[in-house]
């Protein structure tokens, strides 16, 4: 297997620092629980009082031994009241806990569910300069899986430790008023514990990280490698894919068994051996004290007290430490969740102004995706309300990037974009979305009905989305399906041909009703019959819809109003096709000669 195959494409992720993780997790958990703190509150509070009724049994059994049991003095009335009363105390601990703990499992899941809508939202939000970067399915990792650890987290946090805690607090306070000397050997576990929990840390912090890394790759691939089969049988790469798979899938493993080893070793036998040391060493402060002679009946309801209640400070700390390599997990999640929504989104729009009749206006407009390399220089054009504007220009000229400024998938610099004379980016997001439609180079189809597709959404009548089917000249071929505006196109219109797909895609952005219409290379896969569909489709808009295409093919913006030639992000040439083609040795004339020839061959 050639090297590279092995290699991760994501980038290597920077040393994750420990306390940013927990710190940012923290802040996700509270910002998603803000809105429950009376659940909470509530819930920690009827937890109190369960862990405090559950620490009166061990005391009742002490008075029974000192009192009543050592002494003989069977005083039946009161034994009976103290057992019944310890086993009330008992039922109501229970009563209470199991309430409390639905009570929190309710907020964990709403808050969950809250944080799922936010990060998804989120992302919907966020600028086209993020989706440069961004891995399909890691995003999808994100909005799903993580969130679904983040759960973890909740469940974590707020049942076990939470309720953990309340009991070893419980206890604590009960061995202190029994037999403060005592209680500070018990309390010595803790810090025994803490040092097993941070040496865990040590070990399986970077496995976990690694784990749930290698996860968000497997996820990338399978996404990557659906989204791109025809690609992949085609060029014969299926095994190539099935290897690197294999190995991520191996590093997966790796990983996530350094992960377990340090769990096994660390967590539960460990523990499980200071409970019988405890033991021991309480037993022998005890036969230390009595040197040699009987434990007076106090001593025996403190050894049975103290017995009973170290179990019930040690189930506890293991029930923490046991949730820990799972709490890492969660915490990862949950920062990079909370990374993912630390993301800027697109920075909302002025409320001034709206779009009327679409006259566009660029001024000096100079763009750059990265400093100091621009591909868009000094761009002045006046577009009239009604127009149809060309764009053509050799590959990597700028044309996209143009369109993509048109159309705020990235911030044009203040004031060099006017719509109706006002500034591109004081137009309120809605009207803007309204008013500017798209055709994109690639149609993108939902898997759901033609109608579905037409309207994507919006309220729009069946007369509507027909009529906008009509404009687009794909009234005849919807028609024409088994069920027709209600036929399933399958997942990305698989069902149609790419000269339907991008019909459809036309009468997508006419049932909008756009005051203006961009379009990317909207011709580049059509035939020549399909493309004088679209250009009929196009000229029938003319004074109505403000037109900008792109086009590879020059046929589809022969007719226009004026044709745009960017020559290294610069305007070369503007002019109707007449008047470009009589410039000597000009650019478009060339491009027109290249394409016959093309034609030709
Ligand atoms: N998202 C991006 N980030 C960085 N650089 C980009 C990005 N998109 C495009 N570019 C660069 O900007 C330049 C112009 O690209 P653009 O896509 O606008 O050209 P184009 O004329 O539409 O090309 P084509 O005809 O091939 O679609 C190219 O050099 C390209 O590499």
């Amino acid at each position: 297997m050639p090297p590279e195959a092995v290699q991760p494409r994501t980038l290597p992720a920077p040393p994750v620092q420990r306390r940013r993780i927990v710190g940012d997790a923290a802040a996700l958990l509270l910002r998603a629980a803000s809105p429950e703190r009376r659940h909470l509150a509530i819930g920690t509070l009827w937890l109190l009082l369960a862990a405090g009724l559950e620490a009166l049994g061990p005391l009742a059994g002490k008075v029974l031994i000192d009192q009543y049991l050592l002494p003989r003095d069977a005083d039946l009335p009161r034994m009976a009241a103290l057992l019944v009363g310890a086993l009330v105390a008992g039922i109501v601990a229970s009563w209470l806990r199991y309430r409390q703990l639905v009570r929190l499992a309710g907020v964990a899941m709403r808050s969950v569910q809250r944080i799922r809508e936010t990060v998804y939202g989120h992302v919907l939000r966020l600028p086209m300069a993020f989706f440069d970067h961004a891995i399909i399915g890691q995003l999808v990792s994100r909005v799903t899986n993580d969130t679904e650890a983040v759960k973890g987290l909740y469940v974590q946090v707020l049942f076990v430790i939470l309720d953990s805690l309340i009991i070893l607090t419980g206890a604590m306070l009960a061995m202190l008023w029994l037999d403060w000397r005592l209680m500070l050997i018990v309390a010595a576990l803790v810090p025994a514990v803490a040092l097993i929990v941070y040496l865990y840390q040590r070990l399986s912090a970077p496995a976990v990280t690694r784990t749930r890394e290698l996860r968000s790759e497997l996820n990338a691939q399978v996404a990557e490698s659906i989204a791109g089969m025809p690609v992949l049988q085609a060029a014969n790469a299926t095994q190539r894919f099935r290897d690197r798979f294999a190995t991520l899938n191996e590093g997966h493993y790796r990983s996530r068994r350094r992960e377990l080893r340090a769990n096994a070793w660390l967590l539960r036998p460990v523990l499980d051996f200071l409970n019988v040391l405890l033991l021991a060493i309480v037993l022998a402060v005890f036969g230390f004290r009595a040197g040699g002679q009987a434990l007076s009946t106090v001593e025996v309801g403190i050894l049975y007290a103290f017995i009973s209640y170290i179990s019930r400070v040690i189930e506890p700390l293991v029930q923490i430490t046991m949730q820990f390599s799972q709490l890492q997990q969660a915490l990862v999640s949950a920062s990079r969740v909370h990374a993912l929504l630390a993301e800027a989104e697109t920075p909302v729009a002025g409320d001034r102004g709206r779009v009327g009749a679409g006259a566009i206006a660029i001024e000096r407009l100079t763009f750059a995706y990265q400093p100091g390399r621009p591909v868009l220089h000094d761009i002045t054009l006046e577009l009239p309300a009604g127009s149809f504007h060309g764009i053509v220009g050799h590959t990597g000229s700028g044309k996209s990037t143009l369109l993509s400024l048109l159309l705020r998938f990235y911030a044009a610099p203040a004031g060099s974009v006017r719509i109706d004379g006002v500034p591109l980016e004081g137009i309120p997001e809605e009207s803007f979305r309204a008013s500017v439609g798209l055709v994109p180079q690639e149609p993108f189809l939902l898997a759901a009905t033609a109608r579905e597709n037409i309207a994507v959404g919006r309220p729009l009548s069946d007369a509507q989305v027909e009529a906008a089917a009509r404009a687009a000249h794909a009234d005849g071929f919807i028609r024409a399906l088994a069920q027709g505006y209600d036929t399933f196109l399958g997942e990305g219109g698989a069902r149609l041909s790419t000269g339907q797909k991008q019909l459809l895609a036309i009468a997508r952005a006419l049932a909008g009703e756009p005051r203006i219409l961009l379009l990317d290379e909207a011709t580049a896969h059509v035939d020549s019959e399909t493309e004088q569909v679209v250009q009929r489709a196009l000229a029938a808009l003319r004074g109505r819809v403000t037109v900008v295409a792109i086009a590879h093919r020059l046929s589809t913006v022969r007719d226009a109003d004026r044709i745009v030639v960017l020559n290294h992000g610069r305007i070369a040439e503007l002019g109707t096709h007449a008047q470009l083609m009589e410039i000597p040795d000009g650019l478009y004339q060339r491009l027109v000669q290249l394409q016959q020839l093309e034609e030709e061959e």
